[in-house]
C-alpha cells in the first residue's frame, strides 16, 4: 500500500525481471509537481524499462507507482495517458503526409469529462490550443507545412507538442535529443526549461552538455537501481558514476 504524499509521482520498491533478470530492482524515487528530472545511466541500466513500467506499456513484478496518490500499475497504457502522463518514444510518430496543424488538431484529447468532446471540443479551443501549442515548440510558422518536410528536429519538437495537446502533467521523453544538431539542442534545452513551468518532466539523456543545460536534479540508474541522486555537480563528482558511467 502506497501511502499518501505531496509527490506527483512515487515509485516506491518497484522491480521487474524479465526470466529472472531485475531489469529494474526495488526503486524507489520520488518526483515533484513541475520537476524536471533527468535519468543518466550506462546502457542496459533499466532507464527505458524505468519509463515503460510508468506509462504502462510493461506491468511490474512487484512494488508500485502512484500518480497523484492514484495507483497506477494496474491500469491500462491508455488509462494512464487519461490520467495525465504522457510519453514520447526515441523515433518520432509524427503523421508524414499531414501538416503541423493537423498533427496537433488530431492529438486534442478526445472526451473530457462527462460530456466529453460532444459539448466542449469547440472548433474555437481547439485552434487556440493548436495556435498556443505551436508556438510553445517554435513551429507557429509552418502550421500550413507538411510534417514530411520539416528537419528531424523540428519533428522532434512536434511530436512532444502532440504530446503537449493532451495538457499531461507528467511529460517522459526518451533521448529527446538524438540525432539533433548544436542548435536544435540547444532549442530543446530551452523548449524542456519552458515546458516544466507547469508540468513535471522525466528526460532520460546520454548528452551530458544537453543534461548540464537542463539539469536541476539527477537520477543515475545502473542495474536497475539508483546509483547516485542530487545536483549535476554531486553527481559529476561521485566516484561511483565516474567509474560506471562518467569515466567512459
Ligand atoms: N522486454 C524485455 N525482455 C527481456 N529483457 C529486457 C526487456 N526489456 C529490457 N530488457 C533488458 O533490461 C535491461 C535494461 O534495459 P533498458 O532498455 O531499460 O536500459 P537503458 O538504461 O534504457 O539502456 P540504453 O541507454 O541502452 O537505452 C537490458 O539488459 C535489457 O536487455
Amino acid at each position: 500500500m502506497t501511502t499518501t504524499t505531496d509527490f506527483l509521482l512515487a515509485i516506491e520498491d518497484l522491480t521487474v525481471s524479465f526470466d529472472g533478470f531485475r531489469a529494474v530492482d526495488s526503486l524507489t524515487m520520488y518526483i515533484d509537481k513541475n520537476e524536471l528530472r533527468v535519468v543518466i545511466g550506462p546502457n542496459g541500466a533499466g532507464k527505458t524499462t524505468l519509463l515503460d513500467l510508468i506509462c504502462g506499456k510493461t506491468k511490474c513484478s512487484s512494488g508500485s507507482i502512484s500518480f497523484k496518490n492514484k495507483e497506477m500499475t494496474k491500469m491500462a497504457e491508455h488509462e494512464i495517458v487519461r490520467s495525465g502522463i504522457g510519453r514520447k518514444f526515441q523515433t518520432p510518430s509524427i503523421y508524414e503526409n499531414l501538416t503541423v496543424y493537423q498533427n496537433l488538431e488530431v492529438s486534442y484529447p478526445e472526451g473530457r469529462g462527462v460530456f466529453g468532446s460532444l459539448f466542449f471540443k469547440t472548433t474555437d479551443a481547439v485552434t487556440q490550443r493548436v495556435h498556443d501549442v505551436a508556438r510553445e515548440i517554435q513551429l507557429e510558422r509552418f502550421l500550413d507545412t507538411e510534417a514530411a518536410i520539416l528537419s528531424h528536429g523540428q519533428k522532434q519538437w512536434l511530436e512532444i507538442g502532440m504530446l503537449l495537446m493532451q495538457d499531461p502533467e507528467l511529460l517522459m521523453l526518451d533521448e529527446p535529443v538524438a540525432g539533433m544538431s548544436a542548435k536544435e539542442r540547444d532549442e530543446t534545452a530551452e523548449l524542456l526549461n519552458r515546458i516544466c513551468e507547469n508540468r513535471s518532466v522525466i528526460v532520460i539523456e546520454h548528452d551530458m552538455e544537453f543534461v548540464k543545460k537542463i539539469a536541476r536534479k539527477v537520477t543515475v540508474l545502473h542495474q536497475g537501481k539508483i546509483l547516485a541522486e542530487g545536483s549535476m555537480d554531486k553527481v559529476q563528482a561521485d566516484e561511483k558514476v565516474i567509474e560506471v558511467y562518467l569515466g567512459h
